[in-house]
């Protein structure tokens, strides 16, 4: 089983966001999505839970067509966390959580449904703040309110966008480790995006750097990185090293003498090349 992403384009308006993207994520497998600013990171997971429609491609779950689904249905395969939860609206922590099972119960949340909440409010490390109105909670607290109700929602396609982008150190290497372990003893298919390059070296089985619309590079983090790459996505100049097992990425970088800001070193700029060695996901 897994989702397959073919030949998808993504406009808004006439603005060709995403060109061409192929990707394959088997169940049980983690992907992060890389990619500098404005790369189309969070469209492409936006078109995979059918938040913004694709001007061509095909999204497959097990072969079956994602937009053939009804919401429910969808619903059941496709858990959504967004960057940012809505803390305008007054439900406690508990409340937003079991959000997440309605595609599940019907009338009402049952014994199961409730158990899966308390699971997942354990696994995020909220249960005392289950309470809590979520209006109340800090930024981070809130995102990890939306990983446990995509968690209680038990899908077999998660998708995580920036889903540490608020979280200290602590809940951050927390959430990445929780993803990687739902997507392994699980089976389930995950996509999370992700600007810290060392930590999905760690947590992701594999990687895609979008860039310029299209996929330049995807397959496992320590046959991908490179620093020709980084340097032709992000304009860094770095140099790897591997540290327990994991490849690293150290920018070069040097203060500035007159302002002392630290400015990193981009090496000059060559055109973008996709090694076909590196694009065994894009295929
Ligand atoms: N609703 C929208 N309407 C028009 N343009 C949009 C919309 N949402 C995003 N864009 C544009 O699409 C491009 C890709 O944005 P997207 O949010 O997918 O990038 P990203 O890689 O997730 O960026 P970041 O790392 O900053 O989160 C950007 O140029 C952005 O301005």
């Amino acid at each position: 089983m897994s989702l397959e992403i073919r030949d998808l384009s993504v406009a808004y308006g006439r603005r060709t966001i995403l060109d061409g993207v192929d990707l394959v994520v088997e169940r049980g497998r983690l992907l992060g999505l890389l990619g500098p600013n404005g790369s189309g990171k969070s469209t492409l997971i936006k078109t995979v839970a059918r938040i913004v429609k694709p001007r061509s491609g095909t999204l497959e779950w097990d072969g079956l067509p994602l937009d053939r689904l009804s919401r429910r249905d969808l619903a059941r395969v496709v858990a959504y966390v967004p960057q940012a939860i809505d803390q305008s609206f007054s439900l406690s922590v508990r409340e937003a959580v079991v959000l997440g099972r309605t595609p599940h119960f019907g009338a009402r949340p049952r014994r199961r449904d409730w158990a899966k909440v308390d699971l997942a409010l354990e696994q995020l490390g909220l249960v005392e703040l289950a309470d809590r109105p979520v209006s109340e909670l800090s930024g981070g607290q809130a995102q990890r309110v939306l990983v446990a109700r995509a968690l209680a929602q038990e899908p077999q396609v998660l998708l995580l966008d920036e889903p540490t982008s608020a979280l200290d150190l602590r809940y951050q290497l927390q959430t990445l480790h929780l993803a990687h372990t739902i997507a392994a003893e699980q089976g389930v298919a995950t996509v999370v995006s992700i600007h810290d390059l060392n930590h999905a070296a760690r947590f992701c089985d594999e990687v895609a750097f979008l860039s310029g619309g299209r996929v330049l590079a995807a397959g496992e983090p320590g046959e991908v990185y490179g620093a020709d790459l980084v340097r032709d996505v992000y304009g860094v100049g770095v140099d790897l090293s591997v540290y327990d097992g994991f490849t690293e990425v150290h920018p070069q970088v040097k203060p500035d003498r007159t302002t002392r800001a630290v400015v990193p070193q981009a090496a000059p700029q060559t055109a973008p090349q996709v090694a076909p060695e590196l694009a065994k996901v894009a295929s």
